[in-house]
């Protein structure tokens, strides 16, 4: 990630001489000839860093240091002055400046402390960002099979670079820890990491939410409001589900994929933004392109770098490895320390096909250690969701029948609506509000028909 600074002068010499050096060493420049241009281009173009000349023709450092102070205190401001006065010093750093240097500047020195500040601040980001992780930051590659080791070696290698990554899998095998995990660990991971899930959104929020308004863009646009992408510059951008993103916005996510510009809503000027996605679903991205519902430019742009995460039930070895985890982890969470399972119920936890995924496996641990007293789970203590695991994977004896089959005629009404309904929760991974999507129906009248037919929606 090549990093920008924003130098302030207005003699064109300084500036040329400075952009030069720094474009040099592999920085990239903006310029400004004052005050005013600067507050532009500090808002529009998000520099890394500001080399201030300390007197502008239309003002000195000690009007632009409060206001990019308030813009982004994050972004260090350093002072060049050719009237060093100890008087001056105090006040530019009183101000907000890091440093000041005097002039004429020896570009050298000049570089080692751009260098300096530069680092210091990805250090303090990075530590920010772990630190609203959180110590328990989950580990998307426990395991030892070859799937999930293939799936960490190539993770370690998309890790610095800027091009999109597509996250593929069921739901609930973990796209989003896997998302987390390649941010925080990645270059960007001292900046921010900003998510949206893009299923059930309508274009105008999903718009709204990405790219943000100006006030009275719309009736109901009362205020300005910050993007998603403004937010996560220097970061990570997280679309969940984006196979469910509306056709008519496709196209303004690809702009900013290639352009890195986008425009606010009722705004009539670009922004630069610098972005990584990361995008993720549980649909198949290149069918829903054969079809129509997913724009082909954008796939192809999105689907440079691949991951697919693996099933559960495609890698049982790998079950008791997680759920030692998982117990460790709910051991700490609940106070029971010492939690640990019988080797039959390990065997039951291998055997199961997990629909839902980490996501079920958690839950199905969870509930078992809140309502067993014992510190040692036994079979008996895990309850699995057969009615779901069963409408996904049907047994080599109960084979699944084609709509062809004569056995299918002799279905009640009744009968086929419930085995549908059990389909779709199964391949929503009993996701209520997907499945009520998916069948077109409201979330309330899926509720209702679940009692009725005596289904549990529960992963
Ligand atoms: N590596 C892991 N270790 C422990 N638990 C995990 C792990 N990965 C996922 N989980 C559990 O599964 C849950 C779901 O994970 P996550 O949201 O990342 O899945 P997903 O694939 O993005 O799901 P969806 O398809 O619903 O968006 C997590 O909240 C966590 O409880």
């Amino acid at each position: 990630m090549q990093r920008r600074i924003l130098v302030v002068d207005d003699e064109p010499a300084v500036r040329f001489g400075i952009r030069h050096f720094l474009e040099a060493h592999g920085l990239e420049v903006v310029e400004a000839e004052g005050c005013r241009q600067a507050r532009e281009l500090f808002r529009g173009s998000r520099p890394d860093l500001v080399l201030l000349d300390y007197r502008l023709r239309d003002g000195t450092a000690l009007d632009l240091l409060p206001e990019m102070r308030a813009m982004d205190p994050s972004i260090p401001v350093l002072v060049l002055t050719a009237h060093v006065s100890i008087d001056t010093a105090v006040q530019v750093i009183k101000h907000g400046a890091e440093h000041f240097l005097p002039k004429p500047v020896e570009l050298p020195t000049l570089l080692m402390m751009v260098e300096r500040l530069l680092e210091a601040q990805q250090t303090r980001r990075r530590q920010q960002a772990l630190a609203a992780s959180g110590p328990e930051a989950l580990n998307p590659f426990l395991g030892g099979s070859r799937a999930i080791r293939e799936l960490e070696s190539t993770a370690r290698r998309v890790l610095d670079s800027d091009s999109a990554v597509l996250i593929q899998g069921e739901t609930g095998s973990g796209k989003g820890v896997l998302a987390t995990w390649l941010h925080l660990h990645g270059s960007r991971g001292a900046g921010p990491l900003v998510q949206l899930n893009c299923a059930g959104l309508s274009p105008q929020f999903l718009e709204t939410e990405l790219f943000g308004h100006e006030r009275g863009a719309f009736t109901s646009a009362v205020s300005r409001k910050q993007g998603l992408l403004e937010v996560a510059h220097r970061g990570t951008v997280f679309l969940d589900e984006i196979g469910d993103m509306d056709l008519l916005v496709q196209p303004k996510l690809l702009k900013v994929l290639e352009e890195k510009r986008f425009r606010r809503l009722g705004e009539v000027e670009d922004r630069s933004v610098d972005v990584r996605l990361i995008a993720a679903t549980h649909q198949n991205l290149a069918e829903a392109v054969s079809v129509h519902r997913f724009r082909s430019d954008l796939y192809f742009r999105i689907s440079a770098l691949p991951l697919f995460i693996p099933a559960l039930r495609e890698r049982p070895e790998d079950i008791p490895v997680i759920t030692r985890d998982l117990l460790a982890r709910l051991s700490r969470e609940l106070g029971r320390p010492g939690l640990d399972l019988t080797p039959e119920a390990e065997a039951a936890l291998r055997a199961y096909s997990w629909p839902g995924n980490l996501r079920e496996l958690r839950n199905v641990l969870e509930r078992a250690v809140l309502l067993s007293c014992a510190p040692v789970l036994r079979p008996d203590d895990l309850q699995f969701n057969h009615v779901l695991a069963r409408a996904l994977s049907p047994s080599p004896a109960e084979p699944r029948r084609s709509s062809s089959e004569p056995a299918e005629l002799d279905l009640t009404l009744r009968e086929v609506e419930r085995r549908h309904i059990e389909r779709v929760l199964a391949a929503e991974g009993g996701h209520v509000e997907r499945t009520a999507r998916r069948l077109g129906i409201p979330r309330s009248s899926l509720y209702q028909k679940l009692k009725r037919l005596g289904l549990s929606s529960k992963i």
